[in-house]
């Protein structure tokens, strides 16, 4: 199958590039520089000449609380921008299928957990990452129409839980959770120091997923498009409290210290845990343990980060 793959140098792309069923695939994966996504005429040109079977977009303007909160606007548009532009552009290709990651951040901040994808579009969004999640929602629901209206095309949406992995990362300013526990960890077991500083009371609950396990999902949906629902959440089906994680963390990358709490940090919302049951009767779960994928993340911060 010859697959065209945006945000193929991203954590997520990384991943379903190093995937084992990515083996015996062609995929085309133009980096930002070679292909900026923003530019409609660019990419229509670019998914022309390459007329895949299957585009997976897995690109996107992606940052942790603090990045969303800063820039709501370049996150509403940039992910707007690439999302609507790469799905009307295999339109005019006519590429048959497409494969779009949206994310948990999708749903509305009052709905109940797990988190239904009966619920989109049901209420306001999370006002922190509202920007991102107003455009992951419009191509969401471009992705629909655009099946609805035309017969020879299905393109649909996964709706990932917050993802961790190798190539995440790991600069404060764009940091999701997990690799900002690793950074600060890891930087006090250096120096010696005795506490780590968690944002918030740390009592809310994230659930966060190995990106090599969303990779395993989005190969899997590949192999099986026809029996793929139009929107599927992709999740562990579980989560934890902040403080969990900070506990975990310092547990495999062995510091024993205390934690602070700083209440002035933005939290966002309280849960975010999606539901897996379309996932479970589609027959896919996640494999990978917090522990394996944290020690996994952690080599990798080692040896090209720290
Ligand atoms: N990380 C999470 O917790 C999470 C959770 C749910 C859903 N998702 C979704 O999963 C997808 C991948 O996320 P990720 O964590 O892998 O993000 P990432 O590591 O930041 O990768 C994003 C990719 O998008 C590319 N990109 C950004 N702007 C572009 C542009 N204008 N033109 C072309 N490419 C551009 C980047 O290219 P460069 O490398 O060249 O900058 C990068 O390869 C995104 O759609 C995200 O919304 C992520
Ligand atoms: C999946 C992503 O979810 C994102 O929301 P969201 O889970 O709150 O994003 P995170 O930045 O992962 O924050 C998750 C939780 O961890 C807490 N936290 C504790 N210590 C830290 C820290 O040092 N750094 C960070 N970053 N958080 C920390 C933070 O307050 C929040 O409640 C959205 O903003 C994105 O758009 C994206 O959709």
């Amino acid at each position: 199958m010859k697959v065209f793959l945006t945000g193929g140098r991203g954590m997520v792309g990384r991943a379903v590039q190093d995937d084992p069923a990515a083996a015996g695939h062609e995929i085309i994966a133009p980096s930002s520089v070679e292909l900026d996504l923003t530019d409609r005429a660019a990419v229509i040109a670019s998914v022309a000449e390459a007329k895949p079977d299957l585009v997976i977009h897995a690109a996107g303007r992606v940052g942790g609380i603090q990045a969303n909160m800063a820039n709501k606007a370049g996150f509403l548009t940039d992910n707007m921008d690439m999302g609507l532009n790469i799905v009307l552009a295999a339109k005019a290709a006519g590429v048959p299928r497409l494969l779009n990651l949206g994310s948990s951040c999708m749903y509305p901040h009052d709905a109940p957990n797990p988190l239904a994808e009966e619920s989109l579009g049901k209420g306001e969004l999370e006002p922190t990452n509202e920007g991102y999640g107003l455009a992951k929602l419009a191509v969401a629901r471009l992705c629909a129409f655009v099946s609805d209206e035309n017969e020879a095309l299905s393109y649909k949406t996964l709706m990932p839980c917050n993802l961790y992995g190798l190539h995440d990362k790991f600069d404060p300013a764009r940091s999701h959770l997990v690799p900002a526990i690793i950074r600060k960890v890891h930087e006090a077991k250096l120096s010696g120091a005795a506490s780590v500083e968690i944002w918030g009371d740390g009592t809310a609950r994230r659930e966060f997923m190995f990106a090599g396990d969303l990779a395993d999902a989005i190969w899997t949906a590949a192999a099986r498009f026809d029996e793929l629902p139009g929107f599927m959440n992709v999740g562990l089906g579980e989560d934890r409290s902040i403080n969990d994680y900070y506990a975990e963390a310092a547990r495999v990358i062995g510091w024993e210290g205390t934690f602070t709490h700083d209440l002035t940090k933005p939290t966002g919302m309280k849960q975010k845990l999606v539901s897996v049951d379309r996932a479970k009767s589609f027959g896919w779960c996640a494999r990978t343990s917090l522990a394996d994928g944290l020690a996994l993340t952690y080599e990798h911060f080692k040896e090209h980060h720290a």
